[in-house]
């Protein structure tokens, strides 16, 4: 996908973010800005620190080290109720809604915590605005826990959107998706940017990477091992490397080699 223009304050700036557990650094020195309209892929083999980095940007972790804004203001020591008023959405990669409750009413659950003094009546014309955005508007009197797999991660989806995020952080969304679910959910992701949302995610699928990013972070170590589209990460020799040994070895090699043209 092409880049979208950049403005010039990002969304969110990360600037020097470290998280130490012990002796070990599972976040280093990262360092990235987000811009409006942007999806921005973060990717990066086992223990790279992804998801770590991900809970120091909703505020589940503090850094060690290091700063975070969002929309210049420093937020950084802000928990994640702040943070998600002040508009970063996060849906997780173990979806997580209330079993017992409707999907409609899960949906107005994150409608009424998004913004305070939301009425009752608003939150839930918004639920089902967000419904029909994501595709569950028929199964709003379903109890969550009788939805699949990939309707589970549309309604996650739904939950933070009714938060009305800026940002919206998605951590492996596509996982346990079959291609043709992973497919719709690529196009959902989409139709959330074109709605003017900024998204950051994780991603462990490097074709979904590939269609979905206009730009891509690749950690490894705790690190930025590069930054830059697709096409310009895979054919980085150090980002080739770090993945050598790992599952996602073979798909970054073909996709360097379809990058670089060789074959041809
Ligand atoms: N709460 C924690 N306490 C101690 N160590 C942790 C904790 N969370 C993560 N780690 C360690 O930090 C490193 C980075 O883990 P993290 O889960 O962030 O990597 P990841 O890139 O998301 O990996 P994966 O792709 O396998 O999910 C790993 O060595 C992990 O064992």
């Amino acid at each position: 996908m092409s880049a979208p223009t950049a403005s010039t304050v990002p969304l969110l700036r990360a600037q020097n973010l470290a998280k130490r557990f012990g002796g070990l650094m599972a976040v280093a020195d990262i360092s990235f800005d987000l811009y409006g309209g942007e999806i921005l892929a973060v990717i990066g083999p086992n223990g790279a620190g992804k998801t770590t980095l991900l809970n120091l940007l909703s505020g589940l972790y503090r850094p060690t080290t290091g700063q975070l804004q969002l929309m210049g203001r420093d937020v950084t020591n802000l928990s994640m109720e702040e943070r998600c008023h002040l508009g970063l959405g996060r849906a997780f990669q173990i979806v997580r809604p209330f079993p017992e409750m409707t999907v409609l009413e899960n949906v107005t659950v994150g409608a009424l915590f998004g913004k305070s003094g939301t009425s009752l009546g608003t939150a839930r014309a918004q639920a089902w605005e967000l419904l029909e955005f994501t595709g569950l508007s028929a199964h709003a009197d379903k109890p969550a826990h009788e939805l699949t797999l990939l309707q589970d991660k549309r309604l996650e989806v739904a939950r933070a959107l009714a938060t009305q995020p800026k940002v919206l952080l998605l951590d492996e969304v596509m996982a346990g998706l079959r291609p043709g679910e992973s497919q719709e959910a690529v196009e959902l992701v989409r139709r959330v940017q074109a709605g003017g949302v900024s998204v950051l995610f994780i991603e462990h699928i490097m074709p979904v990477v590939r269609d979905l990013a206009h730009r891509v972070v690749v950690m490894d170590a705790g690190r930025v091992l590069a930054q830059g589209t697709y096409a310009q990460v895979v054919r980085e020799p150090r980002v080739i490397e770090a993945y050598l040994g790992s599952e996602m070895s073979s798909e970054v090699g073909v996709e360097a080699e379809v990058a670089s043209g060789a074959g041809h």
